[in-house]
């Protein structure tokens, strides 16, 4: 008998333009304006990344069994180009949720970004045809393909709670995700807070970054 896999409703669109200017940026700066809260622990780039590129779009939400790729097979049918794949997979390692011939399908799908709370496989084959894969490990163990799992719902990866349509943004530092709600409101301070760091930037190679707050916060008592 088939599993039946409920799939939500496509969320709003983000602002628009809010993706690029995202891309210029970085998850640090985006978690450190959104109280350094934003991001998902333990989930880093294994292929795909170059150096400084930073991934960004709404997330296309997948819940799936800890090592089950059924449904995440099925989320590549209803993405939308620019979504970036967020697979909540338990966290687990022992089996991997996807590899290059799901990864490369996704890309065909004009699916930017695959963010798996899980293990994937096959990392040559997701360097070269895969979007940029974060994941929690790597193993050449398989996935099962039996279900259950629920599409576009709210998720959890590494404790950070997911909706559809969120911002996800994922870059060599790992993952961070802003609710769709705060999306114009975070990235404003974040770009802010680029602009910010790049004067501090200036004023190391210059000689003069203020260290006054050190002296007052911390005595070195020399031996
Ligand atoms: O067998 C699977 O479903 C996972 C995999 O290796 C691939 O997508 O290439
Ligand atoms: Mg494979």
């Amino acid at each position: 008998m088939s599993q039946v896999c409920v799939v939500h409703p496509v969320p709003p669109p983000l602002p628009d333009g809010v993706v690029e200017r995202v891309r210029s940026l970085s998850t640090s700066l985006v978690s450190d304006v959104f109280g350094r809260w934003a991001g998902a622990p333990g989930i880093l780039p294994v292929a795909g990344l170059s150096a400084g590129a930073v991934v960004a779009g709404p997330a296309l939400t997948v819940r799936t069994r800890p090592g089950d790729n059924l449904v995440v097979h099925a989320a590549c049918e209803v993405a939308t180009p620019g979504d970036v794949l967020v697979v909540a997979a338990g966290g687990s390692n022992d089996r991997s949720i996807l590899g290059g011939l799901l990864g490369y399908y996704a890309a065909t799908k004009g699916i930017v970004g695959l963010v798996v709370d899980g293990a994937v496989r096959d990392l040559t084959e997701l360097a070269s045809f895969a979007p940029p894969t974060f994941a929690t490990g790597v193993t050449h163990v398989g996935p099962y393909k039996d279900g259950p799992g629920e599409i576009r719902c709210p998720v959890s990866i590494g404790g950070l709670p997911v909706m559809a349509g969120d911002l996800v943004i994922a870059d060599e530092d790992g993952i961070a995700v802003v609710p769709y709600a705060q999306v114009e409101e975070i990235v404003k301070l974040a770009e802010e807070k680029g602009r910010a760091e790049e004067a501090e930037h200036a004023a190391i190679a210059a000689g003069t970054w203020d260290r006054t707050w050190l002296e007052k916060s911390l005595e070195l008592r020399f031996l």
